[in-house]
């Protein structure tokens, strides 16, 4: 029996073989990947129980569908889940849902995306017990749709400048809500465009003409039975975008529009009846909801970047192009070194980001936990954490999606490879939920904090007590990684303390903090990148020790072992900085980078088999399971619209130009 799962008759042979070569048993890694048995049994099942449901299927490639259809198809997809999917899976439980979305509406998104993300979890963390009884079951049953409207056309990073205003009227019990300027527009929320009935509307709350800052409230904006926006509310679509093009993202603007003063959401701050306000226990306290979305969301790269992978590598052992020696026979791409080095650190950064995410989440839980206990002892390195985990994992992973794209030649530009989608979908994150660089310099903040206080020899929380380690102790226990994790560690202290010294300097010559700050945030944003590294490489390395496994834990090894080095490499500037290592030292983690790409050569394949991704859900002709590629591509390719006879642009313009009649 061969080790690797997915061997069937009648594959492309050049896969086969590859499966062949496996030095582990796939079921063991995917139990790993997927954090075990259970888990993995329960995605078969709800797999399995989709492949039941035809009425979940697309009959035409969503490539092939204008934007209105795709829509369309994708909210008849949506409307059959929601009928039948309690039926084969637990709502309630987050893994099951992002399976089940992936597979039945892919990439692109759909209408209630923000819905789905933002709006319930948003009434979950920060409606009160009344508000939820009222609201949210409604919400999960779709009977009321919403998302989360926040950014306006002026303003998206500087919370402070949003303009929309809440003014309470004591005489009637209600918030007025207003739009004052064209900038104040609300612009982008996901589903607004077209299909939410409600949002939460992030606006500035005013009560007796003093400014209480932004509050979240729960706002009807269109009747639920026509469809029409409700009076006071004008409210559309955006228009297209570089990706994600199945999200109807909106704008939305108020005229004095009216809502009942229990629609301020009130778990944090209150508002009384005779306008008096009770100011949240913590003052960070709605916090909670973006922390469980960017853990969320980093779950969410980690998918897209193993389907990436899972589609360049089985595309790379089909590909044959050219010889290494002059008239031999073709090669598989996936032998090139070259083409070891463009995707094997992404596959590595897959398992990578769903070990950063799988100890976030669980930091998150047990901070919510211990907020709702008065005790906010962690969140702000929590809250710090996510900022540069959020903004490192996007960059790379689209990074990553990217390279994957290019290393599949002309066909991973075509749509039928589904890396553009998965592109597109994941370079979108670098902006939303936190504009990368601005969350690189709020990390950077806290660390410029770190740094004051090892400066003070004050204590330091467990996440930065590597600033007050010394970078001469280069480890030489016996564990395999410490020597490459207290690199981590030397670039993240040099990193932080030379921008911190920079701005002290700067600041004793007389420039105020905030400006010395900002004329060295470009070293901020490095040292809050290094910062996150060393967690992610923290994380990963410490991940060997609990398989089990020993064939699994050889390949895990050498993933991670790759992916210190890669991630080494990418900062080898400040390894060298200082005399901290020679160049002969680099040289050496250059030779461990190539011994891995080889070491990972034969089991390339297998090792994406075990993400577990069915054809369906991958939607790419380039990794399906068989590696029939071409046939189908030409398949394919049939489809387009564009063959339909008698096209107007010919019909009008181009017949006219060369008919000879
Ligand atoms: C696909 C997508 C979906 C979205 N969905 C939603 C949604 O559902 N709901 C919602 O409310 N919003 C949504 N947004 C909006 C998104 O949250 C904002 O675009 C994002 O917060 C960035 O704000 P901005 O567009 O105003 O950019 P800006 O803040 O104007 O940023 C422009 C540039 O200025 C830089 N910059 C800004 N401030 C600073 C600073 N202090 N220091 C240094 N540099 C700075 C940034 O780094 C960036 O390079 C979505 C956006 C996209 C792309």
């Amino acid at each position: 029996m061969p080790l690797n799962k997915y061997i069937q008759d009648g594959d492309n042979q050049d896969l086969t073989n590859e499966r062949f070569k496996a030095t582990f048993d796939t079921e063991h890694l995917a139990t790993v990947y997927h954090g075990g048995e259970e888990k993995l049994k329960k995605l078969r099942h709800i797999r399995n129980e989709i492949t039941k449901r035809g009425h979940l299927f697309d009959s035409i490639p969503s490539a092939h569908r204008t934007r209105a259809e795709k829509i369309e198809d994708v909210s008849r997809k949506l409307k059959n889940l929601m009928e039948t999917v309690s039926d084969f899976a637990d709502v309630t439980d987050n893994l099951d849902m992002v399976a089940i979305i992936r597979d039945v509406m892919g990439v692109d998104g759909f209408p209630l995306a923000l819905h789905t993300l933002m709006f319930v979890p948003t009434l979950q963390n920060q409606a009160d017990d009344e508000q939820i009884e009222e609201w949210l079951m409604e919400a999960i049953q779709g009977k009321i749709i919403g998302t989360y409207a926040q950014t306006e056309l002026g303003h998206g990073t500087n919370l402070s400048a949003i303009e929309t205003t809440a003014t309470f009227d004591k005489s009637t019990d209600e918030f007025v809500i207003h739009t004052p300027t064209t900038t104040a527009t609300k612009w982008w929320p996901g589903g607004l465009g077209t299909s939410c009935t409600h949002v939460v509307l992030v606006a500035n709350l005013i009560i007796d003409l003093k400014n209480y800052g932004l509050h979240p409230f729960f706002v009807p904006i269109r009747d639920r039975n026509t469809y029409l926006p409700l009076s006071g509310i004008s409210v559309g679509d955006i228009g297209s975008k570089m990706g994600v093009n199945c999200v109807d993202n909106g704008f939305l603007a108020f005229v004095n529009y009216r809502i009942p003063r229990r629609n301020m959401l009130m778990k944090h701050s209150k508002v009384s009846k005779d306008g008096s306000y009770t100011a949240p226990p913590h003052p960070k306290a709605a916090y909670t909801t973006m922390l469980y979305v960017r853990s969320e969301l980093i779950l969410h790269q980690s998918c897209y970047l193993a389907m990436a992978m899972a589609i360049s590598i089985r595309y790379s052992a089909v590909r044959r192009q050219g010889e290494i020696k002059a008239g031999t026979q073709e090669v598989q791409i996936l032998d090139y070194q070259t083409q070891q080095y463009r995707l094997f650190p992404g596959l590595a950064r897959v398992f990578a980001y769903v070990t950063a995410a799988a100890t976030v989440s669980a930091m998150t839980e047990s901070c919510i936990k211990d907020l709702s206990h008065g005790n906010s002892d962690v969140l702000a390195d929590l809250h710090a954490l996510s900022c540069g985990l959020k903004a490192v994992v996007t960059h790379q992973a689209s990074q990553s999606i990217d390279q994957a794209r290019q290393a599949c030649g002309g066909h991973g530009y075509s749509d039928a490879s589904y890396l553009p989608s998965l592109y597109t979908s994941s370079v979108g994150a670098c902006t939303y939920e936190g504009e990368n660089m601005v969350m690189l310099l709020q990390l950077a903040r806290y660390l410029m904090k770190a740094a004051t206080k090892k400066d003070e020899g004050a204590a330091l929380t467990p996440l930065v007590a590597y600033l007050g380690g010394k970078s001469d102790q280069i480890s030489t226990g016996n564990d395999k990684f410490a020597k490459l994790l207290s690199h981590f560690e030397h670039i993240a202290r040099r990193r932080v303390m030379h921008a911190y010294r920079q701005m002290i300097e700067e600041e004793q010559h007389g420039v105020e903090r905030d400006y010395a700050f900002a004329n060295h945030s470009v070293d901020w944003a490095k040292a809050a990148r290094a910062h996150t590294k060393l967690f992610i490489a923290n994380g990963f390395a410490a991940r060997v020790q609990t398989i089990s496994d020993d064939a699994v834990r050889d390949v895990f090894t050498t993933l991670v072992e790759l992916y210190l080095c890669y991630e080494l490499m990418e900062m080898a500037a400040d390894l060298t900085a200082d005399g901290y290592l020679s160049e002969a030292d680099v040289q050496q983690l250059r030779v461990q980078i190539y011994e891995s790409l080889k070491k990972i050569r034969p089991n390339a394949v297998s090792i994406v088999d075990s993400f577990d991704l069915c054809d369906r859900e991958l939607r790419s002709v380039l990794g399906r399971r068989d590696g029939h590629v071409y046939e189908n591509l030409y398949k394919w390719a049939q489809l387009s619209p564009l063959n339909q006879k008698n096209l107007p642009h010919v019909e009008k313009y181009l017949k006219p130009m060369t008919s000879k009649l």
